[in-house]
């Protein structure tokens, strides 16, 4: 059989990211992003072998781009596409796994809409988009949350009564579980280790972030919730604070509930702690002029993280290892060393030069020689939704 084709989407609210992956390579044949999409600037950008081209799509919408899409997946594809895999972020309860698209599974990923009202609803876009575009074609949601559903009801439920869980969904779900499940495989492979049998704290940093604990290829814990806002620093997210924060500031400045939600999903976390900006990389070169807001920014992302990942390790029963992933966990050495600093107490320690080797795709070990394993291992949540498009094309 030849080596099959997948397209991959991942739809935000006003982008489209995608990739063309092959299963005999380890590139990506086609890859891209459509952004700002809906308004005049709406643009197409893709990049194929070292050539990279774009297309503005004034006014564009995420239908308008994938049919633009379209023939450029086909002819990069050689006319063969196999099927489609759709990041879906959230699959409350009902997905365990991935599941191909039908009348049944739309619907039931159209119910969890109102559990992720930043995300869900952007991925049916695409997914509608898709099946109008591709109808014969099979299709398949793979879920952020779906790793996550093995978690101990202890680590998964709120303080709150008890009906708010059963007669309204009201839990911790967890998130990244495509990209947590897919460094700590490959974790594993690195180590010698099956994955199977060895106990793993992650550390997924892009813009959003989030810690995992995952012992013997399942999720245990994981820092995120309901939705994607608790837990961590992260670019735009300000993570945990006070539950009362929402009361205080509706009491006291009379803010409405959208504005305490684009406060805390929007304006917070890295961009708000340093007035500047919710990139990492923009945030080290100002610490290094001297910028007080950057600075004390990434000493409380890092500060907070390792207090999640101390935290997360109440779920394992032993540490093989420590995996930094995420543009920021494969880029920065000054964030990992920052954060190991705090975490002394689980021992762990690393090697400098390590640490400053492992950026820009490269993989490695990073930790100091006789300490616990800290890896660096570059996510691809897009060769795993193929892998589990696949899998389910197979099935
Ligand atoms: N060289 C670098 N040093 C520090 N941070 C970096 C570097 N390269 C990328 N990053 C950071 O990675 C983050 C984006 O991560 P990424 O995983 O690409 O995001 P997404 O969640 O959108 O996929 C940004 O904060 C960016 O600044
Ligand atoms: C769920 C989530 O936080 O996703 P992203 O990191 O892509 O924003
Ligand atoms: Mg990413």
């Amino acid at each position: 059989m030849p080596a099959r084709n997948i397209l991959v989407i991942n739809c935000g609210s006003s982008s489209i990211k995608f990739a063309l992956v092959n299963e005999a390579h380890s590139q990506f044949t086609l890859s891209g992003l459509a952004e700002r999409l809906g308004s005049q600037d709406a643009v197409l950008h893709w990049q194929r072998g070292g050539e990279q081209d774009s297309l503005m799509l004034p006014s564009g919408d995420h239908r308008a781009a994938l049919a633009q899409l379209l023939p450029l997946v086909q002819g990069a594809a050689g006319g063969k596409l196999h099927g489609i895999g759709h990041r879906v972020v959230h699959g409350g309860e009902q997905f365990t796994a991935a599941c191909r698209i039908d009348a049944q599974s739309l619907q039931a990923i159209r119910a969890t809409a109102p559990l992720a009202p930043l995300h869900n609803p952007a991925n049916l876009q695409g997914i509608e988009a898709a099946l109008k575009l591709f109808p014969s074609l099979t299709q398949v949601a793979v879920f952020d949350t779906a790793f996550h559903q093995s978690l101990p009801e202890h680590a998964y439920r709120y303080a709150v009564p008890e009906p708010l869980y059963r007669e309204h969904g009201v839990r911790r779900y967890g998130f990244h579980g495509t990209s947590h499940r897919y460094v700590s495989h490959r974790a594993a492979e690195m180590s010698g280790l099956a994955s199977g049998d060895s106990s793993w704290l992650s550390a997924h940093l892009g813009n959003g972030c989030s810690t995992c604990a995952i012992v013997d290829g399942q999720s245990r814990d994981t820092s995120m919730g309901l939705t994607p806002l608790e837990g961590l620093v992260m670019g735009t997210r300000s993570g945990d604070v006070d539950p009362n924060l929402h009361g205080h500031l509706a009491r006291t400045l009379g803010w409405s509930l959208e504005r305490i939600d684009t406060l805390l999903n929007k304006e917070s976390g890295l961009l708000g702690l340093s007035g500047l900006s919710n990139d990492m990389r923009s945030l080290e070169q100002a610490r290094d002029q001297g910028h007080v807001g950057a600075t004390l920014a990434i000493e409380v992302f890092c500060y907070r993280l390792a207090k999640s990942l101390a935290g997360m390790s109440c779920a394992l029963p032993q540490l093989d290892g420590l995996i930094f992933t995420g543009g920021i966990g494969e880029n920065s050495p000054l964030v990992r060393s920052k954060t190991v600093a705090h975490l002394k107490l689980l021992g762990l320690a690393l090697d400098k030069e390590a640490n400053a080797r492992c950026i820009r795709g490269v993989a490695g070990s990073i930790h100091a020689h006789g300490h616990p394993r800290i890896l660096v291992v570059p996510t691809n949540e897009e060769r795993q939704i193929a892998l589990d498009t696949l899998a389910l094309l197979n099935a």
